[in-house]
């Protein structure tokens, strides 16, 4: 059994549920958000065959022999960001983590802004890219959705949030291959300790576990719970409830033995976005504020670069 609670989403799906069931949801989110800042989310509404036929796809992709992979590789992706990288090609913290992975964002036709354009799927696996496209708009609902609840647990409308900076959201999704690692090797982590950087993430694990927690006391396990997204807080939220809504750091280590995936999808604010301090809102001051100038794509960008320093060179975002 995990420490952390398990939330039950559903009332904020509805449009027209009664105030008090989203208030309670609200609510419990409130607490999570403060206590923690990592939760389970069910009631999410995405169909459990969308998640079985990404899962699979994912399978079939990480068993493809290397030079397969490397043919949607990031240095073809190009300043869209998009694409496979191998075991030890992204830095968490400056050290290699154990894991590759697939890098995507929203479907957008080819252009010039960074962070934007088509992603890379692989032509050896049709059906990852049905699901990864019918994934990424089904969680963004959820992610409004939590979003609503937080907005408000925070006092503020429920739309807030929906019809403000993340009414175009900047999704990125990912999906990582946990390789099982030596497993009590002090120094090497599938992801290195670390906090989120945006609002939101909601991370789909699969069932072999691996996922840990910082808190007050001590690392906790964040195992996995049939039927749920692990959603936790990521700086932006932390800096602007001045910290009372905490972007906790979090690590990864594959001990099962087992190939681990994982499917961690990021919301936040919109590129364009700027991300002015919230209002006085329900009696409280939230005196957070964020520690940048200028829109939420510039502060991705600085954060990006310092994840795949290399590539970061040669696409000069
Ligand atoms: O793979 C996981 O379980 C967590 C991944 C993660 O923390 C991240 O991508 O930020
Ligand atoms: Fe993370």
């Amino acid at each position: 059994m995990s420490e952390l609670p398990v939330i039950d989403i559903a009332p904020l799906l509805q449009a027209e549920a009664a105030d008090p069931g989203k208030r309670a949801v609200a609510d419990a989110i409130g607490a999570a958000c403060r206590e923690h800042g990592f939760f389970y989310v069910s009631g999410h509404g995405v169909p459990p065959a969308l998640i079985e036929r990404l899962d699979a796809a994912s399978r079939r992709f990480f068993a493809l022999p290397e030079p397969v992979k490397d043919e949607i590789s990031m240095a073809r992706g190009g300043r869209a960001w998009r694409g496979f990288f191998p075991v030890g090609g992204e830095l968490t913290s400056g050290r290699p983590d154990l894991k590759e992975g697939i890098y995507f964002g929203a479907e957008q036709p080819p252009g010039d802004l960074p962070l934007h354009g088509p992603n890379l799927f692989p032509a050896q696996v049709p059906e990852l890219r049905e699901a990864v496209l019918e994934y990424l708009p089904a969680m963004t609902r959820v992610g409004q959705a939590v979003m609503s609840g937080i907005a408000l647990s925070l006092g503020l409308a429920e739309d807030y949030f929906r019809t403000g900076y993340t009414a175009d959201p900047t999704i990125l999704f990912r999906i990582f291959h946990y390789p099982p690692g030596p497993a009590d090797d002090p120094d090497t982590w599938g992801v290195g300790e670390h906090t989120d950087y945006g609002l939101l993430t909601l991370l789909l694990q699969d069932g072999n576990g691996g996922l840990q927690v910082r808190t007050a006391t001590g690392w906790i396990e964040a195992p996995p719970v049939p039927g749920t997204f692990v959603c936790n807080i990521g700086d932006m939220l932390d800096k602007l409830t001045g910290g009372r809504y905490r972007s906790t750091p979090h690590r990864v280590r594959n001990r099962s033995g087992n190939e681990r995936l994982s499917f961690p999808f990021f919301f936040d604010p919109g590129w364009d976005s700027e991300v002015p301090p919230l209002p006085y809102a329900g009696g409280q001051r939230w005196d957070g504020q964020v520690d940048f100038t200028g829109t939420y794509g510039e502060y991705l960008l600085s954060k990006v670069s310092k994840v795949f320093p290399h590539l970061f060179e040669q696409q000069q975002l």
